[in-house]
């Protein structure tokens, strides 16, 4: 990652047009060539948020995608979405097989703050792939009971950006941009500070901010859907900065579209919203 210092107050907002792009597929282009993504969560009582995050996924573009949930979870996300590759794990050994296949890891997302997504956890702390941490991951990297590997992107909303940095909420929430830059300094990690406004703050120093998104985005699973967006995108061969850009903004519009029907915005609803963008922004054909 290039090492240049931007000033403080460099603050882009993420502008239509001025935003990284996927490139064209060519017509003879396979699964193979865009990623295997791994989605890692999904305890007891939170099954649906990593299946939300690896529909999300499967909807952006990544060329193969894998479940690891927990074991009663599997009728449900196989009956769902038959095309992801769902295997119920008891224990972490079970974890390290399917690893060797995967490209980029999503973790968090419902994995809950007991023994079963710790161990979970610490296999996906030592793995070398390009990574997504989000919800419980990010509860348990604040507890420092675990260590960021590089080359990640962190989600954190606003709860727990509080608990990454020993924070109130009232005080991220008074400072964003500072909060935003010292998380990507302190796990040195692209973070995306989430919420009205989030923004996207590099360990190099550059920031963006999103102005669009709608208050209809407040309801639950919405992360989880910019979790598995975030990897499709890195999976997708897109550098981790630019790809947390495009998914907070396509994330944002899709819930600006999505808005204009008012309350009751289901995350799952999101979804092909998000594929329409995408395919508006970065045409699959040239
Ligand atoms: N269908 C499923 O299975 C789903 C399962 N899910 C799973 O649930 C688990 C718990 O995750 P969670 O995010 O609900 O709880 P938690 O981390 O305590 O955060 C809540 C506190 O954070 C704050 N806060 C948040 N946003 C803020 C904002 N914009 N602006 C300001 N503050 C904000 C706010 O704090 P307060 O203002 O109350 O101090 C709020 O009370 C996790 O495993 C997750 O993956 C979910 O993904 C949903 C779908
Ligand atoms: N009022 C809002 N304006 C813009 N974006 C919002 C708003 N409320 C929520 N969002 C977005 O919705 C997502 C919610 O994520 P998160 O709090 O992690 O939800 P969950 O854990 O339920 O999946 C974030 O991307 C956040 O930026």
């Amino acid at each position: 990652m290039p090492q240049t210092k931007h000033a403080i107050t460099d603050v882009q907002p993420l502008l239509h047009g001025h935003l990284p792009q996927l490139a064209a597929r060519s017509p003879d282009a396979h699964k193979g060539r865009f990623g295997h993504l791994l989605v890692i969560g999904g305890d007891r009582g939170f099954g649906g948020a990593a299946l939300l995050s690896a529909e999300s996924a499967l909807r952006s573009g990544a060329g193969m995608v894998s479940l690891a949930t927990r074991l009663e979870h599997v009728p449900a996300a196989l009956a769902r979405l038959p095309e992801v590759m769902t295997v119920g794990v008891a224990s972490a050994n079970q974890l390290m097989g399917l690893l060797e296949k995967i490209s980029v890891i999503v973790i968090g997302p419902g994995l809950g703050d007991a023994s079963w997504g710790k161990s979970l956890l610490s296999v996906a702390a030592n793995a070398s792939q390009p990574q997504v941490w989000d919800a419980d991951a990010l509860n348990q990297l604040a507890t420092g009971s675990v260590s960021l590997p590089a080359n990640c992107v962190i989600t954190p909303h606003p709860g727990e950006a509080a608990r990454l940095l020993g924070l109130s909420t009232a005080e991220v929430q008074a400072d964003r941009l500072k909060v935003a830059r010292a998380l990507s300094q302190k796990f040195n990690a692209v973070a995306i500070l989430k919420g009205a406004g989030s923004l996207i703050a590099s360990p190099d120093g550059r920031v963006s901010r999103c102005d669009q998104g709608h208050p209809a985005m407040a309801t639950a699973g919405l992360g989880d859907v910019l979790a598995g967006l975030v990897g499709a995108l890195l999976a997708q061969g897109m550098p981790a900065y630019e790809a947390s850009c495009l998914a907070v903004w396509l994330h944002a519009t899709a819930g600006d579209r999505q808005g204009t029907f008012g309350r009751g915005l289901a995350a799952s609803d999101l979804i092909p919203a998000i594929r329409q963008l995408l395919e508006e922004q970065s045409p699959c054909l040239k």
